[in-house]
């Protein structure tokens, strides 16, 4: 098999686009889809299919995880995007067992409720990398629901690794948390909030909730498996207790992944299409729409009849001479996991942009404030960084760096981006992008050497 990408340890010669990028990039499912699905499936009183699984490292360690717990995963025809789930039967479930939740936000966020409905002590861990993440508000908020958790050395539990003890159903109620640090706090608690014997009653206590989108989405994927969560107020969320009934299910290709390919077009003046666009998604990276038109190019949406998705287009501008034209993208809030691909583009912008609302980004897989800043000086760039803001001046003249991957694959992505515009960039770790993209090399250089249909 054809592999682009380097033994660990090896820089990555990110591909240079000598000219406009122009294909058709069939994106893989979507991790947080994935991840939300295998957890309700898990935790559903009746067996059921997943097809569309994202086959990743946050997916395979959610998968390790849910198996570890008790439940069972069988690939249908041997094809690791289709799988049929069998739930775990708590009270089966004993002993002592160690979950991996790797760097991955939904594993060491959304395992610990699950595993708290088990009579099993559970200790869960992830790479070193991953005990700088803040878990404290959704281990208070299950303290609260009346779950016991430990960790050695910490008298209050704000980090992994942390053991879970698992006592049957918690009993739930009100929880008040500050779930400012992370959306995937409020999306733990929801998960699992039917499991409750008295349900939850989830209210957030702090300034801003990050990401509404991905709490929209928890919301969603709990109605189609029978759980009707209620908003009575603002930053207030209630499960009633009852059964999960997880249905067969198809996950939506990966939106947020679709950025860098998407950005491709933006930044050489080119054209990428995204087939299976759904039509309406809870995903955040629909507001690629949006977003990516604010730097100048074109967004289209082709509906493909009968179906509830179609294809969707990025053409970049170009001059008339043929050059690429980005415009600055002027002030972008509440970008999540969307920002490091938008920094990209701000950095190759002739005008401004400014990125609003993402100090929990320090807390994502690496501090992305001050990854963003560090590579943006190494390319010759100054970006004014704030506590929870980055500000780009744009018309840079950037030079070739080896850019630092930090283990974040979306930091990986973002020095791919700049290499097709920045001759001789080349990127440190690039199998970092396994997190949620494991084919991203060898799509990327298919995409720069010309092929027109991409399996990503
Ligand atoms: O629940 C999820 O699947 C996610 C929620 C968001 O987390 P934050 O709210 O911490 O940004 C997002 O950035 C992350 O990539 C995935
Ligand atoms: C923040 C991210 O991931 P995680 O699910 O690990 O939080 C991300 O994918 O950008």
């Amino acid at each position: 098999m054809v592999t682009m990408t380097p033994a660990p340890g090896e820089e990555w010669a990110a591909p240079f686009a000598s000219a406009p990028v122009s294909a058709t990039v069939a994106l893989p499912g979507s991790k947080s889809l994935t991840n939300r699905h295998l957890v309700l499936a898990a935790l559903s009183e009746t067996p059921s299919r997943l097809t569309g699984v994202l086959v990743s490292r946050d997916t395979d360690l959610m998968v390790a995880a849910l198996t570890a717990l008790g439940a069972s995963f069988t690939r249908v025809n041997d094809d690791p995007t289709v799988l049929d789930i069998t739930p775990i039967k708590h009270a089966d479930t004993t002993g002592n067992i160690t979950v991996d939740s790797g760097l991955a936000g939904t594993v060491m966020r959304f395992i610990p409720g699950v595993a708290a409905s088990t009579h099993a002590t559970v200790l869960v861990d992830g790479d070193e990398q991953s005990y700088a993440r803040p878990m404290g508000p959704v281990i208070d908020g299950l303290i609260q629901a009346g779950v016991k958790i430990t960790a050695e050395q910490q008298s209050k539990v704000t980090h992994l690794p942390l053991t879970v003890h698992g006592a049957g159903a918690p009993v739930g109620g009100t929880v008040s948390i500050d779930a400012g640090g992370s959306s995937q706090f409020i999306s733990a608690l929801l998960l699992i909030g039917a499991t409750c014997t008295d349900g939850l009653d989830i209210r957030h206590t702090g300034k801003h909730t990050p990401s509404p989108e991905h709490i929209a989405m928890t919301i969603a994927l709990l109605a189609e498996a029978g759980v009707s969560v209620t908003t009575p107020e603002p930053d207030r969320w209630v499960v009633p207790p009852g059964a999960i009934t997880a249905g067969d299910s198809a996950v939506e290709p990966d939106l947020s992944n679709a950025g860098p390919y998407l950005a491709a077009a933006v930044v050489t003046g080119g054209r990428v299409t995204v087939p299976y666009w759904p039509m309406e998604t809870t995903q955040i990276g629909d507001r690629w729409r949006t977003l990516l038109a604010r730097f100048g190019a074109e967004v289209t949406f082709e509906p493909v009849s009968g179906t509830n998705y179609g294809d969707l287009t990025v053409t970049g501008a170009l001059t008339a001479a043929g050059q690429p034209v980005i415009t600055g993208g002027g002030e972008i809030s509440d970008l999540a996991e969307l920002a490091p691909t938008t920094a990209a583009i701000a950095m190759l912008a002739e005008g401004p942009t400014r990125l609003t609302n993402i100090g929990h980004l320090r807390g994502h897989e690496t501090d992305r404030l001050s990854a963003l800043t560090t590579e943006a000086k190494k390319l010759g760039a100054t970006v004014e960084e704030g506590d929870d803001y980055l500000a780009f001046a744009g018309s840079y003249q950037l030079q070739p760096a080896v850019i630092d991957s930090y283990a974040d694959h979306r930091m990986a992505t973002y020095g791919a981006i700049i290499g097709l515009r920045v001759n001789n960039t080349s990127i440190a770790d690039v199998a970092t992008t396994a997190k949620t993209m494991p084919d991203f090399p060898l799509a990327w250089t298919q995409l720069v050497s010309g092929k027109r249909q991409i399996r990503a």
